[in-house]
């Protein structure tokens, strides 16, 4: 697998204060990666970091084979990665359909938008399918479940055609069955995209993960099998927030 994503030597300061210091991280095409670490590791500020949002203090990031140094989010947006948000960004007064129809035609001018649609484009219906909602496609996005909205905003990302999809916390809120149908979202949408994604919930970890990045302070404690990672007492005393004999 070649690398998709290589972070060398990462540092993000604010005033001073180093939220990422020195990280090194390789990403290979096709890859489910995950990152975990507790508050304050500096997992968000990586994302902000490779979507342009945040601007390095030192160190390279390159996206198949593209510097992103000093890119605008717009402009990594058309290189092919895609983030979503902790917050919600669906427009709730329109459909299922609407959304994901008004996000892969981002970059039309606003004069094709507004013609008068017809159909559902195969792209559109492939996202629909894949994220599960085809019985909801005309119903208000504002009636969605949490989980539902979810799938939706990562709808919104694949229509997009990305090659990297950075995913905050994606199953923070969900019930049981909608983390569990997510896993498996994840699992098929990972089959032709790399995909990134921040989580917190060991159990899902356990089930859905291969390959995970821990960060702590800034930096990357440990990389490795999900097995392996779990059973490292660095991890343990400070991902878990405790010593490794109090660990389950
Ligand atoms: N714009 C900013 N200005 C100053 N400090 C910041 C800024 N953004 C992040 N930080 C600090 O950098 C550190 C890393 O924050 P970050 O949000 O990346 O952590 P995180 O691992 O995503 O944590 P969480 O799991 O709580 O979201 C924290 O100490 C945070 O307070």
């Amino acid at each position: 697998m070649s690398a998709l994503l290589e972070i060398r030597d990462l540092m993000v300061a604010f005033d001073g204060f180093k939220a990422i210091n020195g990280v090194n991280l390789s990403v290979g095409e096709g890859e489910l990666r995950f990152l975990i670490g507790p508050n304050g590791a500096g997992k968000t500020t990586l994302i902000d970091v490779i979507t342009g949002l945040t601007k390095p203090t030192s160190g390279t990031v390159t996206f198949a084979g593209t510097s992103l140094a000093g890119r605008k989010e717009h402009k990594v947006v058309r290189l092919g990665i895609g983030r979503t948000f902790q917050t919600s960004v669906v427009f709730e007064e329109l459909s299922v359909v609407e959304n994901l129809d008004l996000a892969a035609n981002f970059r039309r001018p606003l004069v094709a938008l507004l013609r008068q649609r017809r159909g559902v484009t195969e792209t559109v219906g492939r996202a629909l399918e894949t994220i599960g909602l085809q019985d909801l496609a005309d119903s208000p996005a504002g009636i969605l479940s949490h989980g539902q909205r979810q799938w939706l905003e990562i709808g919104m990302l694949i229509v997009q055609g990305p090659r990297l999809l950075l995913l905050d916390e994606p199953v923070a809120g969900m019930s049981k069955d909608e983390r569990e149908r997510t896993g498996e979202l994840l699992t098929e949408i990972a089959k032709d995209h790399t995909v990134i994604v921040i989580e917190h919930d060991m159990e899902f970890l356990r089930r859905y993960a291969s390959t995970v990045t821990v960060l702590h302070e800034g930096t990357v404690l440990v990389e490795g099998d999900v097995a392996a990672v779990q059973a490292d007492p660095r991890v343990q005393e400070v991902y878990l927030g405790r010593k490794k004999e109090d660990a389950a």
